[in-house]
């Protein structure tokens, strides 16, 4: 144990671990003190000296206080079994038998050993040992007397020192013996001095030893209090400790709570994102698959239009040849047009000769109506004054009024040509007519001029009244008027080029009418002349096909430009032809329309066949009875007129 403490150094104590330093005290011998002895006892030796070597005691506890220091490496101020372990590095012991000596240490059970604890038991445990050693060195010392009782002066020295009581004292006995037996033998006289010293030692001895004994006993009260202090403050710390412990774990819970509650909102937003992140990742994997579906239906479809467009490049190429060929026959239909085109402008300038010539005739008609007019007019005068002087009547005849010339002597009138070339071809289809009006004779040209009704008399009931056949190309213009003029029909009619017409004499109320039935032409490259026709007409017949809406669309045209231009007077009916073929699904144009364009345009509606000759009949009698009492109120109206105007500007 010598090794941990510096060899002037004694520690005390017990219990507290804390050795208690003690200033070393000289034990040194009187002056001229022989010789100094050996080791043991501090009498009269040299080494008495030295600094006094430590107690056992002393030496554990300051070994016990080095060892718990070990254990307790931390500075907790305590140790646990496992602190304890690391003796076995120190100590010759197993860790079981730490564990052993842990457990015998810890007496509270608590399972950790306080310093005191430590060392107090410690040094229990090591107090006996010591014992033990000491009844070795007894032993050993009984040895020694038993060497030196040989000699009697030393028995003799025994037994002084038995009677000054100083027997327990000297440990080391053999070196007083020693000295004793030296003196005796060398300076007896010294003796007594050695004896007065010794007794005076021994009273010292005596009086340190207690002393020592009651500063041990403060000290271990001292030790103990302390001991009780230093506990109640660790109570106290570990209750501090534990307390502060204790707010520390309730403050932390209420943070950890909170933080946990904005980690679960959090968590709550997260888990939000992540089911919207969710959803928007299963509709882009959607539209994905949509995608591609339709990428792979355009890669088709690209597929197939560059295969359609393989075909329409070869088509395109075959078209080219085709084109080639078109356009050579085109040249070729082109320089037939242009023969045909003079062909026409030939047949034109023809028309328009023969309606100049027809013109002409006109004006020479009117003129000879005007004559004819006057004549009446002279020949009524003649009468009235006839009525009021009959004898004047013979006179005014004979004075020749040419009119009356006629009737009486019933002498047809010469019609006056309407058309140059047409009278001249067709001279065989002469009418002569005549009215009560004294309307004059005309000529006219025609395949099938029916005359219903002539009279021998000369007073003739029969007017003549143009009517025009206006519509597309195909309608049935031809057809209708071939059919109403002999009542057949032919499939095979041929288009009309320009006008031609043909005349019917019909009866109606009693009144005989011609009827001139102008075709024209529905072609558009006619359209010019067929106008300078129905500008004078009496009655116009817009006609179309109730199987071709295109030509009911065109009539509309015709309509407006019929009503732009026709006389005053004058009667338009619109006709929807090729009735027959209406029942086969073929019709396009229901009957409403065409009874509602009429009604715009305030003309009568019929819809015929010319094929099978339905409503023919029935709409040209209805037309013929129009135009009569038009006529018949014209007449009246010229009638008044001529009243009310005077004689002179009549006659002019
Ligand atoms: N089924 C049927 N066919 C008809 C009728 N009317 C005329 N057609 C036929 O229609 C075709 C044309 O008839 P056209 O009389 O030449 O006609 P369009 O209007 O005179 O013709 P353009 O002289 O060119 O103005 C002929 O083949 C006729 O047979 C009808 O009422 N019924």
């Amino acid at each position: 144990m010598s090794k941990w403490l510096d060899d002037d150094e004694v520690l005390v104590g017990e219990g507290s671990g804390e050795a208690v330093q003690l200033s070393p005290r000289a034990r040194t011998l009187p002056p001229g003190s022989p010789r100094s002895g050996h080791g043991r006892s501090p009498l009269a030796s040299p080494r008495s000296r030295e600094p006094v070597p430590l107690s056992p005691l002393a030496k554990t506890m300051s070994k016990a206080k080095q060892l718990f220091l070990l254990c307790d490496k931390e500075g907790k101020g305590f140790i646990t079994k496992q602190d304890m372990q690391r003796l076995q590095w120190e100590l010759p012991l197993t860790p079981e038998q730490l564990e052993t000596v842990f457990d015998s240490l810890d007496r509270e059970g608590n399972g950790y050993l306080t310093p005191v604890e430590f060392n107090t038991g410690l040094g229990e445990q090591v107090e006996l040992e010591e014992v033990t050693d000491l009844d070795h060195d007894e032993a050993e010392e009984e040895l020694d007397e038993a060497d030196f009782s040989q000699d009697p002066s030393a028995v003799r020295f025994v037994n002084i020192l038995m009677e000054l009581g100083t027997d327990k004292l000297f440990k080391d006995q053999q070196e007083l013996c020693t000295l004793w037996c030296e003196l005796q033998r060398d300076r007896p006289e010294m003796l007594s001095v050695l004896e007065g010293i010794l007794v005076h030692a021994v009273s010292h001895l005596q009086d340190t030893m207690k002393e020592r004994d009651s500063l041990e006993q403060a000290l271990r009260r001292r030790e103990s209090e302390h001991d009780q202090v230093v506990r109640s403050i660790y109570e106290e710390m570990e209750s501090q400790i534990r307390e502060e412990r204790e707010k520390l774990l309730a403050q932390d819970s209420i943070k950890q709570k909170e933080k946990g509650k904005i980690l679960e909102e959090e968590l709550r937003m997260r888990e939000q994102e992540l089911e919207n992140t969710l959803k928007k990742q299963t509709e882009l994997e959607t539209r994905m698959r949509q995608l591609s579906h339709e990428q792979v239906n355009i890669k088709e479809q690209n597929q197939q239009l560059q295969d359609l467009n393989m075909q329409l490049q070869e088509q395109v190429e075959r078209n080219k040849e085709q084109l080639q060929a078109a356009l050579a026959q085109l040249n070729l239909a082109q320089i037939s047009n242009a023969q045909e085109q003079l062909a026409r402008q030939r047949n034109v300038m023809k028309v328009s000769r023969n309606m100049k010539k027809e013109k002409e005739s006109l004006l020479r008609q009117l003129e000879i109506l005007r004559d004819m007019n006057k004549r009446l007019r002279d020949e009524k005068d003649a009468q009235q004054s006839q009525k009021r002087t009959p004898n004047v009547t013979q006179a005014l005849q004979k004075r020749g009024s040419v009119i009356g010339n006629y009737l009486l002597e019933d002498k047809p009138m010469k019609r006056q040509p309407c058309s140059a070339d047409e009278l001249e071809q067709d001279k065989k289809t002469e009418v002569t007519i005549s009215s009560k009006k004294h309307q004059p004779s005309c000529r006219v040209r025609g395949e099938n001029v029916e005359q219903t009704q002539t009279q021998s008399k000369a007073v003739s009931t029969q007017q003549v009244f143009k009517v025009v056949f206006l519509g597309n190309s195909g309608v049935g213009k031809s057809s209708f008027i071939q059919y109403y003029c002999t009542g057949r029909s032919d499939s095979k009619v041929s288009t009309t080029i320009g006008i031609d017409f043909k005349m019917k004499t019909i009866t109606v109320d009693s009144t005989t009418i011609i009827l001139q039935l102008w075709d024209t032409a529905g072609q558009e490259r006619f359209r010019s002349i067929t106008e300078q026709y129905y500008r004078k007409a009496d009655g116009i017949l817009a006609m179309y096909d109730v199987t071709h809406s295109a030509s009911f669309t065109a009539v509309r045209g015709w309509m407006d430009s019929i009503r732009e231009k026709m006389c005053e007077g004058a009667v338009l009916m619109l006709l929807g032809n090729k009735l027959d073929l209406a029942d086969n699904q073929c019709r396009e144009v229901r009957t409403e329309e065409g009874q509602k364009l009429a009604e715009q345009h305030q003309a009568l509606f019929y819809e015929c066949s010319a094929r099978n000759g339905l409503n023919v009949e029935e709409l040209m009698n209805h037309l013929a009875g129009m135009l009569v009492t038009q006529h018949e109120r014209q007449c009246e109206d010229a009638l008044l007129l001529t009243e009310t105007m005077p004689k002179r500007s009549c006659c002019a």
